[in-house]
């Protein structure tokens, strides 16, 4: 991807400005609306990692899911490249071609081999033939530390190992922009740290990221940049050493020391 050039150097892979959401308090016409998101500007710039850090409810998840249109947005502008993926009239399937998530809970067909959960949107959604999208998912098993595992079934895996082929499944399309929620708050303590070198491989490589977490180890360690989030809003942003370790702001502080 070229990034389109401004004044200032290459514009962000992603920006969003002012981006307001809002959702219903309760079922029926009568509920008020709570809001959820209240004027988030981020850049996320290409071979980046920004991480989304904050309390249960502060929005990252939403976030994410506003950037992968699976919500739509009150206000606001979601640019990917320079294109307003909030726009109604936006050509989705497009835009979803250029990213990919990668949730909590794997999200893994329990019936289809590996090989064919990582090969499923490229044969159905992309058309591309079997034997191509094969040779494209075996390489993205191997490049996933799976490459033995493709006959295999989920459940014959561990929990990081269906991680990482939910990975290489993101990965397959070659998505420009990985969103990552959560993706080791599933996991076992013990195989955390597969999917997070995995992540560092992938950052190291130049993957441009935007990864929610509640595990501050995490943020520490992959992040170029963290956010931190409060009732919706970009309270504090930084390197992680300036957020983490010498936050400027109380509510900042508050929440690192809750987590202690
Ligand atoms: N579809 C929905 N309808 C109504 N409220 C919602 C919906 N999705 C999220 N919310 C609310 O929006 C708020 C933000 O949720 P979100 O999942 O984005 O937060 P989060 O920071 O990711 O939290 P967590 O760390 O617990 O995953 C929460 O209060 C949540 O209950």
């Amino acid at each position: 991807m070229i990034a389109r050039p401004t004044p200032d150097g290459p514009a962000p892979l992603l920006r969003l400005r002012d981006v307001r959401k809002t959702f219903p308090t309760g079922p029926g016409r009568r509920a008020g609306r709570r809001t959820v998101l209240d004027g988030i500007d981020l850049d996320v710039d290409e071979h980046r990692c920004v991480v989304l850090v904050g309390s249960s409810g502060s929005g990252k998840s939403t976030l994410l899911r506003v950037v992968d249109l699976l919500e739509d947005v009150d206000d606001g502008q979601v640019l990917l490249d320079g294109v307003d993926v909030a726009d109604p009239w936006v050509d989705a399937d497009a835009v979803r071609a250029r990213l990919a998530m990668v949730f909590q809970s794997y999200n893994l067909f329990p019936h289809l081999s590996v090989l064919d959960n990582v090969t499923l949107a490229p044969r159905l959604v992309h058309r591309r033939p079997r034997s191509d999208a094969e040779d494209a998912g075996r390489q993205m098993l191997a490049r996933v530390g799976l490459a033995d595992k493709a006959a295999s079934y989920p459940d014959q895996l561990s929990g990081g190992e269906q991680q990482r082929a939910a990975i290489a499944r993101a990965l397959v399309g070659g998505p420009e922009l990985l969103l990552l929620d959560e993706v080791t708050s599933a996991l076992d303590p013990e195989l955390v740290g597969e999917v997070l070198d995995l992540l560092l491989d992938l950052r190291a490589e130049g993957t441009t990221m935007l990864v929610a977490t509640h595990e501050m180890d995490f943020a520490r360690q992959v992040a170029d940049e963290v956010v931190f989030l409060h009732d919706g809003r970009v309270h504090e942003r930084g390197t992680p050493a300036e957020v983490l370790d010498a936050p400027q702001r109380e509510r900042t502080r508050e929440f690192l020391r809750r987590l202690r």
